[in-house]
């Protein structure tokens, strides 16, 4: 029984791996390899395949990507998310396109939706469970946001606009709303160095409130990584960024599959 539900974590975890960006998907399958701690040695692909190649139940159907453009962005919002995009791909003189220095990350409302036939599994799987940041339907309501990622300066910037839902202080954004972003940024910047990570530690300081409704910048920096820990800065700042409003810290310790079965 045990042997199965570790393959089968491991089969889950591979195809949920599979629609990651190519370092994210490395560092996933590096971390879940090399997995000995729970006293158990991963064993072959093939193994893997029988439980993940069985008879598929439902049609597949491509997930929503919360983090392409809706109606409810700002013009500001809609300016950035252009000005980072713009940056992924660049156009030579020869009219040929060549990859920029960015990346965006696709956003979906469960984890399971990253990898191909993960819409399914996500039915079957908790069905009603959904990822924080991605639980309010009204589009515009709660967090708006898109990521990027600079693989070579190893930073992250997120373009994020607070709904009318996440109130705390009359007309600002509640300190809990700015910690789930900041934790979902440096999380996934995290994730994305280092394979599965689990947040150990976050540092916050509040320096400025943020208005509701308001675009605002989230920058997430690589300061060291020591063993199964990686350290990373973070700073909210207005869009032009002339204005502080959140500092922040974070320690990601890299677990393995067995760590979120409780073994
Ligand atoms: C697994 C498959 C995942 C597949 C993922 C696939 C797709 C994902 C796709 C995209 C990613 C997208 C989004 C990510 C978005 C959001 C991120 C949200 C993240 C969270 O929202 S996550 C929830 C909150 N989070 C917790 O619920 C953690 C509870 N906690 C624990 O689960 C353990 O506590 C753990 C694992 C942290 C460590 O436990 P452990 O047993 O593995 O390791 P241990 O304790 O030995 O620590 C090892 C070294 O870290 C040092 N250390 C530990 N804790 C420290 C602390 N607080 N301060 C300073 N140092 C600390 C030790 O001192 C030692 O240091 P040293 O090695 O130098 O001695």
């Amino acid at each position: 029984m045990l042997r199965q539900g570790l393959l089968m974590a491991r089969g889950l975890c591979q195809l949920m791996s599979n629609k990651l960006s190519d370092s994210l998907h490395r560092n996933i399958m590096k971390h879940l390899n090399g997995n000995t701690r729970s006293g158990y040695a991963w064993t072959s692909l093939q193994n893997i395949r029988a439980v993940t190649m069985s008879p598929w139940p439902f049609t597949p159907s491509q997930p929503r990507d919360y983090s392409l453009p809706n109606a409810s962005w700002s013009s500001e919002m809609q300016r950035l998310y252009e000005h980072y995009n713009n940056m992924c791909e660049m156009e030579t003189e020869g009219g040929k396109k060549i990859k920029g220095a960015w990346r965006r990350l696709p956003s979906y409302n469960r984890s399971l939706k990253y990898a191909t036939g993960g819409q399914c599994l996500s039915k079957l799987l908790q069905g009603k469970a959904r990822i924080f940041t991605r639980n309010i339907e009204e589009q515009g309501a709660g967090f708006e946001y898109v990521v990027f990622i600079n693989k070579q300066e190893k930073t992250c910037v997120c373009v994020f606009q607070a709904g009318h839902l996440l109130e705390g202080p009359p007309g600002h954004v509640h300190g809990g709303a700015i910690a789930t972003i900041i934790d979902s940024v440096t999380g996934t910047h995290a994730t994305y160095l280092s394979g599965p990570v689990m947040t150990a530690n976050l540092t916050i300081n509040y320096r400025s409130p943020i208005p509701l409704g308001s675009v605002v910048l989230v920058h997430s920096s690589l300061d060291k990584t020591e063993g199964r820990k990686t350290f990373l800065s973070c700073q909210v700042t207005n869009t032009d960024g002339s204005k502080m409003h959140t500092e922040a810290t974070g320690l990601f310790v890299s677990i393995g599959v067995g760590h979120l079965l409780g073994l």
